[in-house]
């Protein structure tokens, strides 16, 4: 299958294509884009020399449609919410990196991401697509959204807990760590080495917008309250570590607690569940598509910890979209994505 990427010279695209170009089923037809057509791929990425020498064409969806099966638009938000709807009235089968379609409500977008919202119509037709929790309704569509790259750790951390009716409304707070990449390619104040080397920043205090993301599936789930969720920015480059507490209802044993979560994932490809009492860290899930989770039961507070780890490049964001995209194209889920974590 025929396979472009739009945003190829950014991080969430060079990501896709070291995953396409060696994908089993998908091969790389073509890459995009708005400042760099007619130059080569490898002249913005020497890495990817011998092995993407492909140059970087102009954004036409009609021509987008007619070269590909599939196309992948790793653009950032507000750039999707222009091009999405164009490829798809082309066509196209859509696969967005961005936040642009993951909120339902045209009013929590334009409050969180302080830009126009796309048409209605398109809101409705994306599907959120996290394949672990609503992997049916991914087979039957053209327009996928995929989930934001800390929205996925937590809402994985999570699920178990809330879909389980184990928490209690209201309890819920995530401390969440990124690296640098998740800030994509283009340098600002928070992201250059002075500010970063030996240094720890909280940002967005109480008004990342990720918050509704979350929310929005856990009022799903039948979460109906507010969370508390603050990030900051840690001196790697890769990984996410989502650090997630909440009260438990009655009592449960930390052994019954493991067995939950080993239940909820048991057949689930890229969920890690460590065992009783261990927690991940975030270069053991590096380049890989793995999600690994480690839950601690508190009996002297009736908390619950749960530990998620991703890295955001691959689960958190390229990774994630080839694994909706194999799914959507009715192919193994795993495809091309059988990555052992680099380590150390
Ligand atoms: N980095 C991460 O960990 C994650 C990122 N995401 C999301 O994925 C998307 C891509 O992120 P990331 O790769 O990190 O971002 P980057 O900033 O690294 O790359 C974005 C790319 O978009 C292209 N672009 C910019 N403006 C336009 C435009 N007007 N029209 C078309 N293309 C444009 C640019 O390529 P060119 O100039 O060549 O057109 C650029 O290389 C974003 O929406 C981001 O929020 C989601 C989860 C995690
Ligand atoms: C480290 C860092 O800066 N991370 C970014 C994640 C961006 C992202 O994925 O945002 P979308 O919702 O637009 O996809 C942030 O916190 O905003």
């Amino acid at each position: 299958m025929k396979a472009g990427v739009i945003g190829a010279t950014g991080y969430g695209g060079a990501e896709l294509l070291r995953i396409l170009q060696s994908h089993p089923e998908f091969q790389i037809e073509s890459v995009y884009s708005s400042s760099q057509q007619g130059k080569s791929i490898v002249d913005h990425y020497p890495h990817l020399t011998n092995i993407v020498p492909m140059t970087l064409e102009d954004i036409d969806p009609a021509a987008i449609s007619r070269n590909t099966d599939i196309v992948f638009l790793a653009t950032p938000s507000g750039v999707s919410a222009e091009i999405a709807p164009l490829l798809l009235k082309e066509g196209c089968t859509v696969v967005d990196l961005s936040g642009d379609f993951r909120l339902k409500k045209i009013t929590d977008y334009e409050k969180w991401y302080k830009k126009t919202a796309a048409p209605q119509e398109w809101l409705n037709r994306a599907v959120y697509a996290l394949p672990e929790l609503n992997r049916s309704s991914i087979k039957d569509t053209k327009f996928i959204s995929n989930p934001g790259c800390y929205p996925t750790a937590t809402l994985l951390g999570l699920a178990p807990l809330v879909r389980n009716g184990l928490i209690e409304e209201g309890s819920v707070i995530i401390d969440a760590k990124s690296g640098v990449s998740g800030a994509g390619q283009t340098a600002s104040f928070h992201t250059i080495y002075n500010e970063l080397n030996e240094n720890f920043k909280i940002y967005k205090v109480n008004a990342h917008q990720h918050i509704p993301e979350i929310e929005q599936m856990l009022s799903g789930w039948g979460y109906e309250s507010p969370i508390t969720f603050n990030t900051h920015l840690v001196p790697m480059t890769r990984g996410i570590m989502a650090t997630i507490y909440a009260t438990l209802k009655s009592d449960i044993s930390q052994v019954e607690i493991n067995k939950v979560y080993n239940d909820f994932y048991k057949d689930e490809p890229f969920i890690r569940v460590r065992k009783n009492g261990t927690f991940p860290a975030t270069k053991e899930v590096y380049g890989s598509n793995f999600c690994d989770m480690g839950i601690g039961v508190d009996t002297r507070t009736g908390r619950v910890t749960v530990v998620s780890v991703i890295d955001n490049l691959m689960k958190g964001a390229a990774g994630q979209a080839i694994q909706n995209a194999n799914i959507l194209c009715g192919l193994d889920e795993t495809a091309g994505l059988h990555f052992t974590p680099v380590y150390p």
